[in-house]
């Protein structure tokens, strides 16, 4: 499990969390949700420990992230590492001569999942092609913690179906997967758990299935009921 305890960051005197606590299950989707410039991204840096908190913990499987942790955890920016002039192939040699815990094979298999051709250059690939290769090299991560943020920023509709697909396969399996994004309806029925940020804290944390079965309510409705409350 990923604990989120009591985190408080600010940026200069700026206070963006003012004290964040929440907990993403193994085996489950948390899905971060928030207006523009509520958090979210500051809150998935702090958890791989790219961005130092001021105060509070956040411990992964009881434990705070330390040199080993990377075998655990692995995070998918919005935006793609990778030199542009490095090919598909030489991205993914990259990260097996890197990590321990890269997985050739399921590597292979993300990439004929997306259709993606290996030689391709990253500085030629589309929006949805260069989101996609940046999910591969996370997802092909032999973690039980995985991070994406805005995995479906700019990306068509077809390419968002077959990113959320990834999201019922075995590719994620029984691991926890902390999610950003703003395009809730294309993963709302993927998600377990909502975490809704606002104003420096947790506004609100549920289940998806709870305010489905027994409110009748939509993800966006809860957002709806908070913000223009
Ligand atoms: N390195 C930084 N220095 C100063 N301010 C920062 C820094 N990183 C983030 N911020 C500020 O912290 C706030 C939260 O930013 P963050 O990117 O975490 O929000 P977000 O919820 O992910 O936004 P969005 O939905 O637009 O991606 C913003 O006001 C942002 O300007």
């Amino acid at each position: 499990m990923i604990e989120v305890k009591d985190v408080k960051k600010r940026f200069g005197r700026k206070e963006v969390l003012k004290g964040v606590s929440f907990t993403a299950e193994k085996g489950e989707i948390t899905c971060l949700i928030g207006i523009n410039g509520v958090g979210k991204t500051t809150i998935m840096n702090a958890i791989v420990a790219l961005t130092p908190i001021n105060s509070g913990q956040i411990l992964i499987d009881g434990e705070e992230l330390h040199k080993g942790s990377y075998e655990k955890i692995t995070f998918i920016p919005d935006a793609i590492t990778m030199l542009p002039q490095m090919r598909i192939i030489d991205a993914m040699q990259f990260m097996d001569d890197f990590y321990d815990c890269w997985n050739e094979k399921r590597a292979e298999e993300i990439l004929s999942f997306f259709k993606l051709d290996k030689q391709e250059r990253i500085a030629n690939l589309s929006k949805g092609n260069t989101a996609k290769v940046n999910l591969l090299l996370g997802l092909a991560m032999d973690v039980d913690y995985i991070l994406m943020d805005e995995p479906f920023s700019g990306i068509d509709i077809f390419s968002r179906e077959q990113i959320a697909e990834v999201f019922t396969s075995h590719l994620i399996e029984d691991r926890g997967v902390i999610i950003t994004t703003h395009e809730i309806n294309d993963i709302e029925h993927l998600i377990d758990k909502v975490v809704l940020l606002n104003e420096g804290y947790v506004l609100k944390e549920f289940s998806t299935e709870e305010i489905r079965e027994n409110e009748g309510k939509s993800v966006i409705d809860v957002m709806r009921e908070v913000y223009q409350s």
